[in-house]
């Protein structure tokens, strides 16, 4: 059974259709990246899973079952999202505290403040950032801090939208390892969106790479990086990142 499965799935906005096609399978505990230019429709494709796109056509499945149009509280447990800008993503007002335990309360989930403790030492956080609020953390402390609360009800699945992007570079490094160790230790399933052709050597197991709403090429990253990907936009995406494409 895949973690996520999507079979031709069109994607719109109003009267707008941004993703025409798209096909793909997610295994458990794979890391999966979508690739492309500006606008190919990667984060769309994440929002349509997430239910925060809802105008779509075709069948998206999670863990076999089919994915409804709705946000739904089930799904919560299942797969979360983590997004690129963690100060837009995290409540300005609230404390670490309150935003690592709202979804057990939400969830009816105990032993909150134990695994509230708990979950911050795993991301790497002091347990005195606990009662800080957003605005005191670094970047990368609140990258922490969106991944962590990600993880409160233990998910299976983690839908990363260019997770390390608005990042300075040398922090992007510890998040991507900290992303790595957690997918070991949580047996996670990755679905990123990434421009960054190294993030995906370093992360992932296989890609898909999208240009203007299709999904042209999927592949394994060995292919990545020996540059042997077949499809002429693929290539081009190579050479744009002068065969640079490990580095972390
Ligand atoms: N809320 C929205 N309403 C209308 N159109 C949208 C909306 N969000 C995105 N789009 C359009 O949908 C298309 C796909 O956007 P999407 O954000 O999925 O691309 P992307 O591949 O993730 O790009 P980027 O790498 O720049 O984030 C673009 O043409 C974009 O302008």
């Amino acid at each position: 059974m895949s973690a996520l499965s999507l079979n031709n799935v069109d994607i719109s906005y109003g009267d707008t259709k941004v993703v025409f096609g798209a096909g793909l399978a997610v295994a458990e505990g794979e890391s999966f990246a979508l690739v492309g230019e500006s606008g190919s429709g990667k984060s769309t494709i994440l929002r349509a899973i997430a239910g925060l796109a809802p105008d779509w056509t075709g069948d998206i499945a999670v863990l076999g079952k089919p994915r409804g149009k709705k946000l739904d509280k089930d799904f919560a447990r299942i797969c979360q999202m983590v997004f690129q800008d963690p100060y837009g993503s995290i409540h300005p007002r609230k404390t670490i505290d309150a935003t690592l335990s709202e979804p057990l309360a939400i969830h009816g989930v105990g032993n909150r403040s134990e695994r509230v403790e708990a979950m911050l030492v795993a991301v790497g956080l002091d347990r005195r950032f606990r009662f800080r609020f957003p605005h005191q953390l670094s970047g990368g402390q609140r990258q922490r801090v969106a991944i962590a609360r990600a993880l409160m009800l233990e998910p299976k699945i983690l839908l990363l939208d260019e997770p390390t992007s608005a990042l300075d570079v040398s922090v992007q490094a510890e998040i991507l390892n900290l992303l790595k160790r957690l997918r070991a230790e949580q047996n996670l399933t990755f679905l990123l969106v990434t421009h960054n052709l190294p993030v995906v050597s370093f992360l992932c197991d296989r890609l898909a790479v999208m240009r203007r709403g299709q999904i042209v090429e999927i592949a394994g990253v060995d292919k990545l990086k020996a540059g042997t990907l077949t499809h002429p936009y693929a290539r081009e995406l190579y050479a744009a990142s002068g065969g640079h494409t490990e580095g972390h």
